[in-house]
């Protein structure tokens, strides 16, 4: 990717986890400009849910550096408190998604939405409600805002899954496999969702298994396998012609059923 000399939103370098005598992740480094979107695709168990989570810190990582905007995520240097309210703040500025939406199912949809910059910004509740109803609007469910998680179907609930997160106004979107909980049917809905926020230039990593969708919205594609990045390009490339054989075999088998 053409690098500019502007602070990258999220940069990873040398970034090394492991769990036990498993190394997952075995010195990463990537670079994510602002507004830019990168999917992360490859093979189950190559270490690319965990790369996500560690971006937000519910990894700890073992070695190297994770950067939001300039400031550094992880800081074995804080203890306790400290690291707490660190934490909590770098995580106000991403948004994170799952594969299973995680709402709460006491609360509507509207309060699932609006809970986090009330409790943790302070918003007043009108203006709380006022903005979500908006997120709710974007999403498509302005007209589900009192109604419960278990009322909604899966691709319902993602979508308040996405809302909530952009309703504490983040610098970044992580997408855990969002849509691999989904019936195939209710896949696109999301997608749209998604394909919208890449639009209006949101940044947004983006871990997924959907090849198809991975090449058509993201500006940049990185293939891991084994805890290494084995290839990383435009997705005109990387899906097209790659040039690793690894990455060849693997789209071989996923791009056929998918693209
Ligand atoms: N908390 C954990 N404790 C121990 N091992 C873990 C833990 N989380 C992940 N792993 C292991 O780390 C490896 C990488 O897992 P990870 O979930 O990052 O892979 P992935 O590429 O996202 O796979 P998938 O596509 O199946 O979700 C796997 O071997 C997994 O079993």
């Amino acid at each position: 990717m053409t690098q500019t000399t502007e602070t990258p939103m999220v940069e990873l370098k040398g970034v090394k986890k492991r769990f036990g005598d498993l190394e997952v992740l075995k010195g990463i480094d990537l670079r994510v400009d602002r507004g830019r979107i990168i999917s992360i695709i490859g093979p189950s168990g190559s270490g690319k849910s965990t790369l996500l989570r560690s971006v937000n810190n519910l990894e700890v990582i073992d070695e190297g550096q994770i950067l939001l905007d300039g400031v550094q995520v992880n800081r074995p240097d804080l203890k306790g408190l400290a690291f707490e309210k660190h934490i909590n703040h770098i995580r106000q500025n991403m948004g994170m998604v799952f594969q299973h939406f995680n709402l709460f199912p006491h609360l509507s949809t509207l309060e699932n939405v609006t809970l986090a910059p009330r409790k943790l910004k302070g918003v007043s509740t009108s203006i709380a409600r006022e903005l979500g109803m908006e997120l709710l609007e974007r999403v498509g469910l302005a007209d589900k805002a009192q109604v419960y998680p278990s009322a909604l179907s899966g691709g319902q609930k993602q979508r308040v899954a996405i809302a909530r997160a952009l309703a504490m106004q983040p610098k970044v979107m992580l997408f855990d496999e969002a849509t691999s909980a989904l019936d195939p049917e209710l896949v696109e809905e999301v997608n749209r969702v998604m394909k919208g926020l890449a639009e209006e230039h949101m940044t947004m990593l983006i871990v997924t298994h959907e090849m198809a969708f991975a090449r058509d919205v993201s500006d940049w594609a990185m293939f891991m396998d084994g805890g290494v990045v084995v290839e990383a390009n435009t997705p005109e490339h990387l899906f097209s012609h790659p040039d690793q054989e690894r990455t060849q075999h693997f789209l071989r088998k996923h791009l056929g059923t998918q693209g």
